[in-house]
């Protein structure tokens, strides 16, 4: 059977744990096609690890995007776009591509920061991207964003969040408490207009996580491109990264990435769920 082609319109980590590197990865470990179309190139400074974020001109985008789209994409995904007229641009592929699947990983920061890098692209979002999501998959700091409601502290706090950002046009949500909630286990709220659904796995060492996100949204991404529904591709997905957090390694003084093939190559991790 023809592999599923799936496309990701996001940035370059040059560190290779997120980004388009952690869903091209991903996307292979799913048995799918994976392909990009490139928004910006991150790189970082050796001796700081500071990032520095450069956009690629728009007209090479547009051409990535063209090609791409002419390959008949059967779902697409977005990753850290970086300005207003990349999200535009890249819910407009999705309106040409004829692909009915549009999983938006709302980036705003990389971790730790609580700063978002651009306000207007916050906007943009809401408009551009959230109408058109099959699924999104903020973090908890992202959700408080998009959903207007400020600092999540909790899972009510998550659930009214999924309800305004399903609002706002997206039929699937998924917020991850993930690193940010404060408890004993992995949170992540799935919303579908009707439920919510708790998703917990344990929780894993946190100082070798880069790229988890990226890893969970592409991971969704290529699961309902196989044919899964909703509920399963992200209960799915976060069995998938949380194998890869669990197995994730120290790079240098400053970071470490998850191990996206530890799933398939190392373990299962399991993953319950419970309605509230
Ligand atoms: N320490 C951890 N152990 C297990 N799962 C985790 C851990 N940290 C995050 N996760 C899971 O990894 C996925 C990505 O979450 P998170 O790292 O919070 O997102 P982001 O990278 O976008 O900030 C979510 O499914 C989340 O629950
Ligand atoms: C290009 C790019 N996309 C996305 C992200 C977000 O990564 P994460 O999966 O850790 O949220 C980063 C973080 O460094 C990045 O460099
Ligand atoms: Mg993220």
């Amino acid at each position: 059977m023809a592999l599923k082609k799936v496309l990701t319109i996001a940035g370059s980590d040059t560190s290779a744990g997120a980004g388009m590197q952690a869903d091209l990865k991903t996307f292979q470990e799913h048995d799918t096609y994976g392909m990009v179309a490139l928004a910006a190139v991150v790189t970082m400074d050796p001796k700081t690890w500071a990032h520095d974020v450069t956009p690629l001109p728009l007209d090479l985008l547009d051409k990535q995007l063209n090609t791409a789209i002419s390959i008949g994409p059967d779902a697409i995904k977005t990753g850290m776009l970086g300005s207003e007229e990349v999200i535009k641009r890249a819910r407009q592929a999705y309106d040409e591509s004829g692909s009915e699947i549009f999983v938006v990983d709302p980036v705003m920061v990389c971790k730790g920061d609580d700063e978002v890098l651009n306000p207007g692209n916050t906007e943009a979002m809401i408009k551009e991207l959230l109408p058109k999501a099959t699924v999104v998959t903020p973090n908890l700091f992202e959700a408080g964003q998009l959903s207007g409601l400020g600092k999540l502290t909790t899972i009510d706090d998550m659930k009214k969040a999924a309800e305004k950002i399903h609002e706002l046009g997206a039929q699937y949500i998924v917020i991850k408490g993930g690193k940010a909630l404060e408890s004993d286990k992995a949170y992540d709220l799935y919303y579908n207009g009707q439920k919510h659904v708790l998703l917990s796995t344990d929780k894993f060492q946190s100082s070798y996580n880069h790229g988890a996100g990226c890893t969970f949204a592409a991971a969704t991404t290529a699961n309902l491109a196989n044919g899964e529904t909703p509920e399963e591709a992200v209960k799915h997905a976060k069995a998938f990264v949380a194998s890869a957090i669990k197995n994730g390694w120290k790079m240098n003084d400053f970071v470490g990435p998850v191990d996206h093939g530890a799933s398939n190559r190392i373990e299962k991790i399991e993953v319950y769920t419970e309605e509230v």
